[in-house]
């Protein structure tokens, strides 16, 4: 009956090819929200070398069909060279079917990642961000490098109990590494064989097999990656010298009587997934964040006034505090509607036949959920370009309960929403209070007295960074100078 449908509307694209031409190799979020305009529809349709693709470029779609249809939108389609031959397939549930596995590592995930159990991880997080702000003040241009190492630090704090060596760490390298790997593979047509699965069959030494002799050596690093904290972690705790962590607590529950094995895959795929999922997209938001506070000095100074007022000028901001500081948590929540970590979310894959509007969405699409442009949407977010903290407070500056919040896409969809959102959030705040508290964020400038004005520009890929900039940080007092080097004092 839904095949009588049209397919949504969208550009006519080539033979075979279909639309690859017409989508733009970067940014390709703007285009897909141009089109929504021009096609006059929340949806369109594409078709990529025999595969469907269908953009949904409003809440209200994004809503109705990934939230409430989630059962048959909550797939990922399926990437050979990442999956099979990299070895990510298995391992990190970010990028597996809608099935049993999926299901396992995500509800282990969850418990140790849902709203009542993330403030567990407040005082690690807080730890780290008080040895990042003399960092940021002695090395300035190497910021997003030291904000990188941060939230390394914490989650492999968190999920391992480990310490991160101060320089050449040869976990983060290991994993800095896999996901260099990740990032060469992780976009579905990058590789041939993604087209044509049967390829992985051939014989390493083939000619036009080079593909395969490339993904045998990630594929070590990867496995390399997943297995090295964990046996650490199960060794040490075998010896009763384990710090307390995500990972023992899982082992712990385990029946020393009992076959063990595939609970303990499960543990090491969920752990090790913490770090590749965590790591990189918080630095992004956190790049957002300071390159904001440059460019909106204003912004920077009402938020240092709240906390002035709030907590003072002799001691840290604590995470205690967050609701007495809507300001700060207003600036947090621009900071992920302004500027997409993930400006394309995650593409989910429809498993069934469905009709929307009037449109039929044909099984096994790629449904993409275009989250600039609903956090864009000139309706829900006036004047969207401007990084503006108020339009989530009311004007007697509480947190407004009925302000659209960027949780609404900023963490994609349905069953595949980031389950790390809560830690990411918390983490996130306690970062910005910090660092509004104790620095100024300025523009730097160079030998010859000329300002360096940031270019504002960002990356294009699955994670979007802004593009390096020159940043100055200066203590905002002695007292504040004082607390950046008094060491590490947790309250
Ligand atoms: C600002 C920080 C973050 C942003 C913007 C972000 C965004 C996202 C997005 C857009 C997805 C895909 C959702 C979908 O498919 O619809 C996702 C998935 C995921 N995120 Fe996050 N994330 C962040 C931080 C984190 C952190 C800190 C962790 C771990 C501690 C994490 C763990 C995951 C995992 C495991 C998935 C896969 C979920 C699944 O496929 O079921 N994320 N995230």
């Amino acid at each position: 009956r839904q095949k009588r449908y049209p397919l949504p509307p969208g550009p006519k694209g080539l033979p075979i090819i279909g639309n690859a031409r017409d989508i733009p190799k970067s940014f390709p979020w703007y285009t897909y929200d141009r089109w929504s305009r021009e096609y006059n529809s929340e949806i369109i349709y594409l078709r990529l070398v025999g595969t469907d693709v269908i953009v949904i470029n409003s809440a209200k779609a994004a809503n109705e069909l990934l939230n409430k249809r989630s059962t048959i939108y909550s797939d990922r389609e399926h990437m050979t060279m990442l999956l099979d031959l990299v070895g990510w397939g298995g391992r990190n549930f970010a990028f597996a079917h809608y099935g049993d596995l999926w299901r396992a590592h995500r509800r282990l995930f969850h418990q140790y990642f849902h709203p009542g159990a993330v403030p567990a991880y407040h005082a690690k997080s807080t730890l780290e961000v008080r040895r990042l702000l003399p960092r940021l003040l002695s090395h300035p241009d190497d910021f997003m490098q030291s904000i990188r190492t941060m939230t390394g630090a914490i989650i492999l704090g968190i999920t391992f109990g480990m310490e991160l060596q101060p320089e050449n760490d040869p976990f983060v390298a290991l994993a800095e590494e896999a996901l260099h790997a990740m990032a060469q593979v992780g976009n579905v047509g990058s590789y041939i064989v993604d087209y044509l699965p049967w390829l992985q069959y051939l014989p390493s030494w083939a000619p036009g097999a080079a593909f395969k002799r490339q993904a045998a050596k990630w594929n070590k690093i990867v496995l390399e990656m997943y297995e090295k904290p964990f046996q650490t972690i199960k060794q040490a705790l075998a010896r009763g010298d384990a710090p307390p962590s995500i990972l023992t607590s899982m082992l712990e529950t385990l029946d020393p009587e009992e076959d063990n094995a595939a609970r303990e895959s499960d543990m090491r795929h969920v752990t090790g997934t913490a770090y590749t999922a965590g790591a990189d997209t918080t630095v992004s938001s956190l790049g957002t964040f300071i390159l904001a506070m440059l460019l909106h000095p204003e912004v920077q100074q009402r938020a240092q006034e709240e906390i002035d007022r709030v907590v003072g000028s002799d001691r840290f901001p604590e995470y205690d505090d967050r609701d007495s500081l809507p300001y700060v948590t207003a600036i947090m929540k621009e900071t992920l509607r302004w500027r997409q970590v993930t400006p394309l979310a995650v593409p989910h894959r429809l498993r069934v036949d469905d009709e929307y509007n009037g449109y039929h969405l044909p099984a096994g699409s790629v449904v993409v959920g275009n989250s600039w442009a609903m956090l864009h949407d000139e309706e829900r977010y006036p004047n969207p370009d401007l990084f503006d903290p108020t339009r989530f407070l009311t004007p007697d500056v509480e947190l407004d309960p009925d302000a659209p919040g960027p949780e609404l896409a900023a963490f994609g969809f349905g069953r595949r929403i980031c389950p790390g959102r809560y830690f990411a959030m918390d983490s996130m705040w306690i970062a910005m209070a910090h660092i509004l508290a104790t620095v100024n964020i300025e523009k730097a400038v160079d030998d010859a007295g000329n300002i360096l004005e940031p270019s504002g520009e960002y990356t294009s890929g699955l994670i979007s960074y802004p593009v390096p900039f020159q940043v100055a940080f200066k203590p905002r007092s002695s007292a504040a100078s004082a607390l950046i080097q008094g060491g590490t004092p947790l309250a």
